[in-house]
C-alpha cells in the first residue's frame, strides 16, 4: 500500500464536494422537470398541440358468471337513452395506467371467494390497491375522475358482502377521484337485486344529468373537464414557482418514479412522442436501476463506483423500485457481485425511507458479503413535497439521529469489518468504511487523492482502492463537533418557523 498524499487531500475534498454538488444540482433539475412533466402529462399533448379531448366515459363490468355483466349492459342502455355516451369495458382489455386520464368511470363489480374480485377484475383491483398504498403515487393521481360503483354480491357471505365494490370505492377515493354517489349494494340472495340496481341507476342518471355530486359539489360534464385541465396547467406552473415540486430528491428516486411499471408500454413509447411515457426510456431507467451487471464489469476505472441498494429483500426491492425486468433480483445481486471484482473504490448507497426500508438490518448486512464494498453510504431520503406523483410525507423522512442509529447497528452487525467513519449531518448522511483498508494507525483515510488515481490509471498497472486514498479531515470524522461541515465554508441556516425538538 502506498502512503497517503496529504498535500492533495484538501483539493481532493473540494473536488469531491464540487462533484457531489454538481451531480445533486443536475438531478434536482432533472427531477423537478420530470415531476412537472409527469403531472402535466395528464393534460398536455406532445408537440404542444391543442389538448387531447377527454376520453369517453367508461362503464366497467367485473363479472364471473354474468350477473354484473348483465346489469352493466342494462345500465349502458339506460345511459345511452339519456344521451350519455359511455364505453362498456371489460377491464381485461384496459390498461390501468390510463386511468389518470379518465374523467368519468362507473364500475359494476361482483365479489367472490374471500372477498376477492373475479379474475377479470384482479389486475385492475391490484393496481388500484398498490397505487393507493405506494408513497410515490400521489393522492391526486385520479383527481380529474368522477366515479360510482355498484356491487353485486350476497349478504350470505357476511363481512365480505360486496367487499370488492367497497374496496374499489375506497381506493379510487384514496387516489383523489370524486365519488358521485354512495356504493350501490346488490344482494343476489333475496335482496331484490333488480330493484336496488334500478333505483341506484336512476339516482346516478339524475346526478349525471343534474351536474351535481351527491355531496353538493359541482359535477362532471365535458366542458368542465376541459376547464379542469386548463386550471390544472396553471396550478402546475404556480406549483413550480412556489417551489411545491422543486425540492431536492435523491437520484435513486428517479428510477422508481418512471411513469410505467410495464416494460411493454415503456418500450412502445420509446422515441415515438406518443405522450407522457417517453420521459424515462428503458435504457435510462434500467441504468438508473443498476440492472446491467455486465456493463458494470466492462466499466473502465472510475474513482468511485456506486451501486444503489434501495432495499434489502426481493419483495421490498420490487415494491420500491418497480423494476423493469422479471429477473430484477438476480440482476441486482449480480450487480453487487460485479463490484467485488472491481479494483477501484466501491460504494453501496442506501437511501433510507422510514416505514419502507429502515427495519431490516440483518438483510442489509447479508448483502455486504456479496459485493464486499469499500464503503457504505447511508442517507435519509429527502422530502420533495407531496404531489400527483409522490405521497412521500415528512413521516417517511428519517432524522439524522435515525440514520446514525441505523448505521451504527449495521456497523456492529459487520463484526469489525466496517465502522462508522464519517458523517455529513447537514445532508443526513453517514459513511461506513472498511476498517482493514481505510483505517491506518487509528486514522481514517476515506478521502480521494485524485492526482494519484490518474497517475495509477496512466501507469496501466493494476491498483487497488487504498492506493489512492487520502486522510479524512478531522471535521469530517464521525463524532466531530463540525458534524462533517467544512469549517472553511460559510454556513447559511434557514430560518424555521415551526417548533422542532431535533
Ligand atoms: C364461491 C362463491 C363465493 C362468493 N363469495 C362472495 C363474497 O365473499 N361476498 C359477496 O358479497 N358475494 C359472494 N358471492 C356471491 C357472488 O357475488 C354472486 O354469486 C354474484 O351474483 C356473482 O356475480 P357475477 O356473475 O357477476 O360474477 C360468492 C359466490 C360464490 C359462488
Amino acid at each position: 500500500m502506498s502512503s497517503p498524499s496529504s498535500s492533495s487531500s484538501s483539493a481532493a475534498a473540494h473536488l469531491t464536494l464540487l462533484a457531489l454538488l454538481s451531480a445533486t444540482t443536475f438531478y434536482c433539475f432533472y427531477k423537478s422537470r420530470r415531476l412537472k412533466k409527469l403531472s402535466s402529462s395528464q393534460t398536455l399533448h406532445p408537440l404542444n398541440l391543442s389538448p387531447p379531448p377527454p376520453p369517453k366515459p367508461k362503464l366497467f363490468f367485473i363479472s364471473h358468471t354474468g350477473t354484473s355483466k348483465t346489469l352493466a349492459h342494462r345500465l349502458f342502455d339506460l345511459l345511452t337513452s339519456n344521451d350519455l355516451a359511455f364505453d362498456l369495458v371489460d377491464p381485461n382489455h384496459y390498461e390501468p395506467e390510463d386511468l389518470h386520464r379518465e374523467t368519468l368511470v362507473l364500475i359494476v363489480a361482483s365479489t367472490w371467494e374471500h372477498g376477492k374480485p373475479p379474475p377479470s377484475g384482479g389486475f385492475l383491483a391490484n393496481w388500484l390497491a398498490e397505487s393507493a398504498e405506494d408513497f410515490r403515487v400521489g393522492s391526486l393521481l385520479l383527481s380529474k375522475c368522477r366515479f360510482a360503483v355498484f356491487g353485486v354480491g350476497s349478504k350470505a357471505y357476511g363481512e365480505t358482502f360486496n367487499a370488492v365494490a367497497r374496496e374499489f370505492s375506497k381506493r379510487m377515493r384514496a387516489l383523489g377521484a370524486a365519488e358521485l354517489l354512495a356504493v350501490g349494494e346488490g344482494d343476489v340472495d333475496g335482496g331484490e337485486l333488480d330493484e336496488v340496481f334500478d333505483g341506484w341507476s336512476k339516482k346516478l342518471i339524475e346526478v349525471l344529468k343534474g351536474g351535481f355530486l351527491e355531496n353538493g359539489v359541482r359535477g362532471w360534464n365535458e366542458s368542465d373537464s376541459e376547464m379542469i385541465s386548463s386550471d390544472d396547467d396553471d396550478d402546475d406552473d404556480d406549483g413550480e414557482e412556489n417551489g411545491e415540486e422543486s425540492g431536492i430528491v435523491d437520484l435513486e428516486d428517479i428510477a422508481g418514479k418512471a411513469p410505467s411499471r410495464k416494460s411493454k408500454t415503456v418500450i412502445q413509447s420509446n422515441g415515438k412522442l406518443n405522450g407522457e411515457k417517453e420521459m424515462v426510456t428503458p435504457v435510462i431507467r434500467a441504468s438508473l436501476e443498476k440492472q446491467f451487471p455486465d456493463k458494470i464489469r466492462m466499466l473502465k476505472p472510475v474513482t468511485q463506483l456506486y451501486v444503489s441498494v434501495d432495499a434489502a429483500t426481493k419483495d421490498s426491492l420490487k415494491a420500491i423500485d418497480r423494476p423493469l425486468f422479471g429477473d430484477f433480483w438476480e440482476r441486482f445481486v449480480d450487480s453487487l457481485k460485479a463490484l467485488r471484482e472491481k479494483q477501484q473504490r466501491t460504494v453501496y448507497r442506501l437511501t433510507l425511507v422510514k416505514g419502507w426500508n429502515t427495519e431490516d438490518i440483518d438483510a442489509y448486512s447479508s448483502l455486504f458479503a456479496i459485493g464486499n464494498p469499500d464503503f457504505v453510504e447511508i442517507k435519509g431520503v429527502t422530502y420533495c413535497g407531496s404531489s400527483a406523483t409522490s405521497k412521500l410525507t415528512m413521516e417517511n423522512v428519517p432524522w439524522h439521529s435515525d440514520v446514525k442509529a441505523f448505521s451504527e447497528a449495521l456497523a456492529q452487525k459487520s463484526e469489525g469489518d466496517y465502522e462508522v467513519a464519517c458523517e455529513h449531518a447537514h445532508s443526513c448522511c453517514i459513511l461506513l468504511a472498511k476498517v482493514d483498508k481505510f483505517k491506518v494507525n487509528g486514522q481514517w483515510f476515506t478521502w480521494i487523492d485524485y492526482e494519484k488515481f490518474h497517475d495509477l490509471v496512466a501507469s496501466g498497472k493494476p491498483f487497488d482502492s487504498n492506493d489512492y486514498m487520502a486522510a479524512s479531515p478531522s471535521w469530517a470524522v464521525y463524532g466531530a463537533e463540525e458534524g462533517g461541515f467544512d469549517p472553511g465554508q460559510s454556513r447559511y441556516r434557514k430560518e424555521r418557523h415551526h417548533k422542532s425538538s431535533h
